[in-house]
């Protein structure tokens, strides 16, 4: 009997859960939430903990997602399950393409119709929601999030926990900082420095941290 336990009861916990389940690797699939006790399922997922409790059964899981959006705080849980003995899984929809000769790294999620080409790699921890691109090449760190429908050309560099918002564009060749977040449909043809909003076409800087 195989277990998936996914912390983070909302929307894209559901998601998540969705992917897991279509994949066909998973008997069972449990939410855990700081909301529990007093909401008891999300879907039609139970919701049978929270985080503590997570942490204290971490070893039992066949596997474990941190299904939260906040990309610090994803990393973070992620790393802490894993110290606690927890086994990060790798949650691919049968409709997502991922080269053979790409990465994706634990605890990482790939939605459907997303793509990761050949030659990238995708660190711990991260989303490719639905319909991401990621070409050839491409190098994310841990923690980073590209979000429904985002393309990024082949052998974009992602920091640290940067955020590509939905529909967003990354031209070719370029390096985007840690903790940037790309606005919904930006146009990114300049290297961004970590830590700051960019919006529009072309990508400006909107505020810095
Ligand atoms: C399945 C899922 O749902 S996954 C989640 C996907 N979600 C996303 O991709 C969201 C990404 N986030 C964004 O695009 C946000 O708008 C951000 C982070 C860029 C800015 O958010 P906030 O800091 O809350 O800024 P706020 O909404 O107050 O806007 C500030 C100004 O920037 C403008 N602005 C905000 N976002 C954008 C954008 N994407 N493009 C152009 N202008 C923008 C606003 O119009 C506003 O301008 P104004 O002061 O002239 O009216």
């Amino acid at each position: 009997m195989k277990t998936l336990a996914i912390l983070g009861a909302g929307g894209h916990g559901r998601v998540v859960a969705d992917a897991a389940e279509a994949s066909g690797q998973w008997d069972e699939i449990f939410f855990f939430d700081d909301s529990w006790p007093d909401r008891t399922c999300n879907g039609p997922w139970q919701i049978v903990g929270n985080t503590k409790q997570l942490e204290n059964d971490a070893k039992h899981y066949g596997g474990i997602v941190i299904a939260i959006g906040i990309n610090r705080i994803r990393l973070r849980l992620s790393q802490e399950m894993e110290f606690k003995g927890g086994r990060l899984a790798v949650i691919v929809h049968p409709h997502a393409t991922i080269s053979r000769h790409a990465k994706v790294g634990k605890g990482s999620v790939v939605f459907a119709g997303a793509v990761v080409n050949i030659g990238a790699t995708v660190g711990h921890a991260c989303i490719i929601n639905t319909g991401a691109t990621v070409d050839h090449d491409c190098q994310l760190a841990d923690g980073v999030h590209i979000s429904p429908g985002a393309n990024l050309a082949g052998t974009v560099n992602v920091g640290t926990c940067a955020w590509i918002g939905a529909g967003a564009a990354v031209r070719q060749q370029i390096a985007i900082g840690a903790d940037v977040v790309v606005g919904v449909g930006a146009a990114v043809v300049h290297d961004q420095p970590a830590g700051v909003t960019v919006v529009g076409n072309p990508a400006k800087v909107l505020r810095t941290s």
